[in-house]
């Protein structure tokens, strides 16, 4: 299997070098030359297998030689084993045709520990066997810093360096990346928004000295191991529900467009989904583009859905590259025009986004409300990102199952969660002390010199 750049100028890679390579050296990402399929046979043989088994079909086409099938089985088997919950990702019925899959039994309680903790045990094998050592940056608007935190804590091989937007992320998720007391992890505090935090990683890549200098290496959605890992649980939810003999739709919330993209490959192996949804808070660049065909940047708001509050959506490129048919040179236009401040998609590429993906946008107060009113009829305490997925969902119920992704605990925003049920929702007990523990941040004012010069001087080389 080998992997090209949505910009076509950058050299095609194995898995494993598209995994510790990050974002591409022309500034696209990594996407597989060729999306694997799957039968239906296969896909029909998954029904009562366990979740790593699943994950193990869905994945090997993709890594090519990089592990023997019997290490991919074993890393798969280490990356879940803490998991609370022995479905992985179990569904919870709400309504006769509405689903709920809970994405969030995994160590930092939410989705991105599906793919972070394989991520984990697949750099922590390669990079023992090459001898290297990488320094991992990345960005986050919450709830990948704490599962990439998590992950690599500890690991001789790797350090990590997180830029967070400074305020703008939950106290949860804060204490959960400021407090680990391993050396080799660092948290980042940034002054302005995500993006500002997205586009300083970027930077960092196509910086090529410094890029070479510290081994940089990515573990945002840019790194294609996380779109794949994160591939797997559309088919586990799609199958428990009757496929292949019957469709299943998603509706996912959405910001850096990691997860839904994620459907949108399990559908190109040939897992039968009727519709993929677009779920937004009022940061709704994306369901704004779907309806409108032009890509403009605006400012980001703070909500009470943090972990959404995005308007530069990285893996909206992997979309447009297959909505362009694959053309490279037509993205990397578009992506010129972003810097900008926008683009406008040519009529058969928005024509093509709009039969792959749906879209809706919920309002600060709907979020509020869809939390009370999910209390108060289904007995679930949502948190405000899945909240926003739940009330899209409801719209676009029909005779084909569908299924929202609950993408984090509501525990992880206590305060949102309190306002609109009046319940405190308590962290498990392995957490309990989390406020009690000391923290430690780094303040940055977002220069790019500066955050280079703090990482150069903490590595260990
Ligand atoms: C809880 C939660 N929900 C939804 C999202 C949006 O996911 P994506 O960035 O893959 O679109 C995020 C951030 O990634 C998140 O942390
Ligand atoms: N919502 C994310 C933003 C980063 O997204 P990623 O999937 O590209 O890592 C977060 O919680 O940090």
């Amino acid at each position: 299997m080998r992997y090209i750049s949505t910009r076509g100028q950058a050299p095609i890679l194995s898995f494993e070098d598209t995994m510790l390579t990050g974002l591409a050296r022309d500034g696209g990402l990594y996407v597989p030359e060729t999306i694997p399929t799957l039968t239906p046979d296969q896909i029909a043989a998954m029904a009562g297998q366990s979740y790593e088994d699943v994950a193990y079909t869905v994945m090997r086409p993709f890594i090519g030689e990089t592990f023997t099938d019997a290490q991919f089985r074993e890393l798969i088997a280490k990356a879940y084993a803490g998991f609370g919950h022995a479905a992985r990702a179990p569904l919870v019925q709400l309504a006769p045709n509405h689903f709920l899959l809970e994405l969030f039994h995994g160590p930092t309680l939410a989705f991105k520990d599906f793919a972070m903790q394989l991520i984990g045990q697949m750099f922590q094998a390669a990079l023992a066997r090459s001898g290297n050592r990488v320094t991992i940056v990345g960005a986050t608007s919450g709830d990948t810093g704490s599962a990439a935190i998590e992950a690599f804590r500890g690991l001789d091989a790797v350090d990590v360096f997180i830029l967070y937007p400074h305020g703008r992320v939950s106290e949860v998720q804060r204490r959960q990346m400021t407090t680990p007391t391993e050396s080799n992890v660092h948290a980042i505090a940034v002054d302005g928004d995500f993006d500002g935090c997205q586009a300083l990683v970027k930077d960092m890549f196509n910086d090529f000295q410094f890029r070479e200098d510290v081994r940089l290496a990515g573990v945002n959605s840019i790194n294609w191991g996380r779109v794949l890992a994160q591939v797997v649980y559309y088919f586990t939810s799609a199958v428990s529900l009757g496929a292949p003999h019957r469709k299943v739709s998603f509706t996912v919330p959405t910001g850096n467009f990691g997860d839904i993209f994620a459907g949108y490959i399990a559908k190109q192996m040939g897992l039968p989904i009727g519709e993929l949804v677009v779920a937004t808070n009022t940061n709704d660049i994306l369901h704004r583009t779907l309806e409108t065909g032009a890509y403009t940047k605006d400012s980001v708001t703070p909500t009470i859905s943090p972990s959404m509050d995005i308007q530069v959506s990285s893996n909206f490129e992997r979309a447009l590259f297959y909505a362009y048919g694959q053309d490279g040179a037509a993205v990397a236009s578009q992506m010129d025009d972003l810097k900008k401040g926008g683009f406008k998609i040519s009529q058969g590429a928005i024509d093509a986004l709009r039969s792959a993906y749906a879209s809706g946008r919920v309002s600060e107060g709907d979020t509020s409300e869809t939390i009370t009113r999910y209390l108060a009829e289904h007995g679930e305490l949502l948190c405000p990102h899945t909240a926003v997925g739940a009330n899209i969902g409801e719209k676009h119920l029909g005779t084909v199952p569908m299924v929202t992704l609950a993408t984090a605990h509501p525990a992880k925003f206590p305060a949102a969660v309190e306002a609109a049920t009046g319940i405190h929702p308590p962290l498990p007990p392995r957490m309990a002390d989390l406020y009690d523990r000391p923290e430690r941040i780094t303040r940055s004012k977002g220069d790019l010199v500066a955050i280079q010069k703090i990482i150069k001087d903490r590595i260990t080389s």
